[in-house]
């Protein structure tokens, strides 16, 4: 079959673009039949045409090269469509591949996909939020979403109460509330004191930030419909991954629960004990 890859490289960075480039080489030079496309910003950078990320959408897989931030970023972009991170970044979590491993990984998944038609890869739960009569749904998230005051810290939070298939957990005056998946366990919401999730437990958590009188972190159902309403506050927020944004008008409740599309990874699985040593 014929293959086409979709490559976006971290932005600025010369080391990404690079990789790109070697990528873009290998493939369209070596094998026959595999077509490959860059992002907008990596084909200025390496002098190739370029496509809107979204665009990528119907290749087979795209690469992923940068941080963490960059494979939120990409799979914001092209929904289901498999993944593979290469990791040019700080932490490099979401990213199992190292740079030097990268044109084996992806001429490893070209030939299977030459071989079978398909890829294996692993499904990544996100988390869908919306607002009252779904009036609007934030970007789903693969880390976490959260809802806060104004601002963190002192005379910056808010009252937000934590009800999970319409019973109260707790209400309590704090900065914010953070749901996360287990991806997002080793994020934002360890930083609050929630619990690691191994990568392969189906479950979601729950953990509040700063509560005055808050709950334990709560590992609940992955089908758990959790509601989380604000108020006491003149503003609040509503946050997807650090990244798409909602200024509540409160009383404000944010419905959260798993969406129906999950991120697919492909490409070596990290060993998640190993990748803890990063967050130290
Ligand atoms: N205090 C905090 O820990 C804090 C505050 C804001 C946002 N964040 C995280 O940043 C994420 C957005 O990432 P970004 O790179 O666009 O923003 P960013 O540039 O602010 O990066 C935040 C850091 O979080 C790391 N990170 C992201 N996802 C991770 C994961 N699943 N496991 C371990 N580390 C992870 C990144 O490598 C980076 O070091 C949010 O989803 C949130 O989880 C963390
Ligand atoms: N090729 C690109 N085209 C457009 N925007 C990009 C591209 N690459 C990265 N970005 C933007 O940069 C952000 C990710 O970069 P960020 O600086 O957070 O780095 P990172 O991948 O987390 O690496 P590090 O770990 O070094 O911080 C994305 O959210 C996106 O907005």
């Amino acid at each position: 079959m014929d293959v086409a890859v979709g490559i976006v490289a971290q932005r600025n960075n010369a080391r990404a673009q690079e990789l790109a480039q070697t990528l873009v080489d290998t493939l369209e030079r070596e094998y026959e039949g595999v077509t490959t496309v860059v992002d907008e910003l990596t084909g200025a950078a390496i002098e190739a045409d370029g496509v809107p990320i979204p665009a990528m959408g119907d290749r087979e897989f795209v690469v992923s090269i940068g941080g963490d931030g960059t494979l939120l970023f990409v799979a914001r972009e092209v929904g289901a469509t498999p993944i593979l991170g290469v990791n040019l970044g700080e932490v490099g979590f979401l990213n199992a591949v190292a740079p030097d491993d990268a044109r084996e990984v992806v001429t490893e998944l070209v030939g299977q996909l030459r071989e079978t038609g398909s890829l294996e890869g692993r499904k990544l739960a996100r988390l869908q939020a919306s607002g009252a009569d779904g009036a609007w749904a934030l970007d789903p998230a693969l880390n976490e979403v959260v809802v806060h005051g104004p601002r963190r810290g002192h005379g910056g939070g808010a009252t937000i109460e934590v009800e999970i298939d319409g019973q109260q957990y707790t209400t309590s005056h704090a900065d914010g509330v953070l749901v996360a998946t287990p991806t997002g366990s080793t994020a934002y919401n360890l930083s609050e004191g929630g619990p690691l999730v191994q990568p392969t437990a189906d479950a979601l958590v729950v953990t509040q930030m700063a509560a005055s009188d808050g709950m334990p972190p709560l590992v609940a159902d992955p089908g758990a419909e959790i509601a989380l309403t604000v108020s006491d506050t003149e503003t609040a927020y509503a946050i997807s991954d650090g990244h798409d944004r909602r200024e509540l008008e409160p009383p404000a409740t944010v419905s959260i629960s798993v969406a129906d599309e999950p991120v697919t990874l492909v490409g070596p699985r990290a060993n998640f004990f190993d990748a803890l040593e990063k967050l130290e």
